[in-house]
C-alpha cells in the first residue's frame, strides 16, 4: 500500500543490523535492501516485470545520463520516470555530481557547482544543488539525493576537510531547493573520506540540516574493504538510529553482508548487472566466468539451489555457448541470475535479523564463498 508520508520503521535489530521498512508514496521498501541500477531509465537487459520478479522493491536512476538524454524536462512532460519506464515502485535518483566527476573529462568544479560538456553532443551543462533538485523533481524521484562532491581517494586530511565542508554547504542548498512532497524523501550524503573526525563533523552537519535519510558517500572508491568497514564502524553509530542509512556504490556480495552487520540499510551497485553482461556469475559458492571452456559440456545448472530462470531452465553449457556466440540472451539470463542472487542475499539477511541469527548467517555465507564447488 502506498503511504502518504515518507517513514522508516524498524521491526527488529541484531547487533548493529536493522530489519526495517521505508514507506513511500510509491510503495514500501524492505530493508536491508539492494537497489538495481537503471542508469538510462532501464535496468540493462531486463524488463521492469523481470526486475520485480527478482524481488527488488526500488531502482536507482542516474541524473547525469537522463539530463543529457532524453532530458529532465522531457521526462517530466511525459509523466515522470515511473510512467516513462513502467516501474511504479520507488525510484531513487542520484544527484549527478559523482557521475559528472567520474565520467566526464570536460568538467570544471567551483563553489557554485559543476559545469561540463555533454559526451553525446558537446552541449554545455551546469549542475548546481538547485539545478540537481529541479532535475530530480522533473524525474519525479521518490528519493532525491543531495548534490555533493565525492572526495577522491586517497585524500590528505586538509583536502578531505575542504571537500566535505563544501558538500555540507551544498547539502544545505539542496535542502532549501528541494520541493517537499508527501511520501517523497531527500537524503543527505556523509563525506569525510576515511578520517573519523571529519566523518563525525559531516554526520553532525547533516543531522542539523535534517534529512529523511542519510547516505554514506566517499567510499567504494578504491579504499579497500578494510578501510570501508572501519569507516562504517565510526560513522553509522553516530547517525540517527531512526533514519535509513544508504551506502553508495556498494558492492560485492561480501561487502553487503559486512556492511549490513555494521548498520547499513540500503545499497546500490552496478556489479551484478555489469558483470552479468560480461559473463561473470555471482553464486553462493563464489564467482564463475561462463566464458571459461570448462563449462562447454557441463549439463548442470549454474546453481542448483537458485530459482531464477537461468538456473531453472538452462545448463552451464548453454550459458557458455550463448556468451561464446555473443547472443543477447546470455546477458539477459546472467543479469537476471545475478540480480536474483543479490536479492536472495538481502532476503536471507532480512530473515536472519528477524530471527536474531545474522552472525550465523554470515558465517555460513563466508564459508560457502570460500570452499564451495563452483
Ligand atoms: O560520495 C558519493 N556521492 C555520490 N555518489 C556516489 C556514488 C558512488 N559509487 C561508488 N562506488 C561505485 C562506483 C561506481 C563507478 C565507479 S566507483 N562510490 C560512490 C560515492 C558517491
Ligand atoms: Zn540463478
Amino acid at each position: 500500500m502506498t503511504a502518504n508520508i515518507f517513514n522508516f520503521t524498524i521491526s527488529a535489530t541484531d547487533g548493529a543490523a536493522r530489519r526495517g521498512t521505508v514507506s513511500t508514496a510509491h510503495g514500501d521498501i524492505r530493508t536491508p535492501a539492494f537497489m538495481p541500477v537503471g542508469t538510462a531509465a532501464t535496468v540493462k537487459g531486463m524488463t521492469p516485470e523481470a526486475v520485480r520478479e527478482t524481488g527488488a522493491d526500488i531502482l536507482l536512476g542516474n541524473t547525469y545520463h537522463l539530463m543529457l538524454r532524453p532530458g529532465a524536462e522531457r521526462v517530466g512532460r511525459l509523466g515522470g520516470l515511473h510512467k516513462f519506464m513502467n516501474w511504479e515502485r520507488p525510484i531513487l535518483t542520484d544527484s549527478g555530481g559523482f557521475q559528472v566527476m567520474s565520467l566526464n573529462e570536460l568538467r570544471k568544479i567551483d563553489e557554485n557547482g559543476v559545469t561540463f560538456k555533454s559526451h553525446i553532443d558537446g552541449q554545455r551543462f551546469e549542475l548546481t544543488p538547485e539545478r540537481s533538485m529541479e532535475i530530480q523533481n522533473h524525474l519525479d524521484a521518490t528519493i532525491t539525493m543531495a548534490f555533493d562532491e565525492c572526495t577522491p581517494y586517497p585524500a590528505d586530511h586538509e583536502t578531505a576537510a575542504t571537500s566535505m565542508r563544501r558538500s555540507m554547504r551544498w547539502a544545505k542548498r539542496s535542502s532549501e531547493a528541494f520541493e517537499a512532497r508527501q511520501g517523497y524523501g531527500l537524503f543527505g550524503i556523509v563525506q569525510g573520506s576515511t578520517y573519523e573526525d571529519l566523518r563525525l563533523e559531516s554526520v553532525n552537519a547533516l543531522t542539523d540540516i535534517g534529512f529523511d535519510g542519510y547516505a554514506i558517500g566517499g567510499l567504494a572508491v578504491g579504499e579497500g574493504q578494510e578501510a570501508m568497514f572501519s569507516t562504517l564502524e565510526v560513522t553509522t553509530p553516530a547517525m540517527l538510529a531512526d533514519k535509513p542509512r544508504y551506502l553508495m556504490g556498494v558492492g560485492k556480495p561480501d561487502d553487503l553482508v559486512g556492511a549490513v552487520m555494521r548498520g547499513v540499510d540500503m545499497f546500490d551497485c552496478v556489479l551484478p548487472t555489469r558483470s552479468g553482461r560480461n559473463a561473470q556469475a555471482f553464486t553462493r559458492f563464489g564467482t564463475v566466468n561462463m566464458r571459461n571452456a570448462r563449462h562447454a559440456d557441463d549439463d548442470r545448472p549454474l546453481d542448483e539451489l537458485c530459482e531464477c530462470p537461468a538456473c531453472r531452465n538452462y545448463s552451464r553449457a548453454y550459458l557458455h555457448h550463448l556468451f561464446k556466440a555473443k547472443e543477447i540472451l546470455g546477458a539477459t539470463l546472467l543479469t537476471w541470475h545475478n540480480l536474483q542472487y543479490y536479492q536472495d542475499i538481502m532476503r536471507g539477511m532480512r530473515a536472519a535479523i528477524e530471527e536474531g541469527s545474522l552472525a550465523s548467517y554470515a558465517l555460513d555465507f563466508f564459508a560457502a564463498q570460500e570452499n564451495g564447488d563452483i
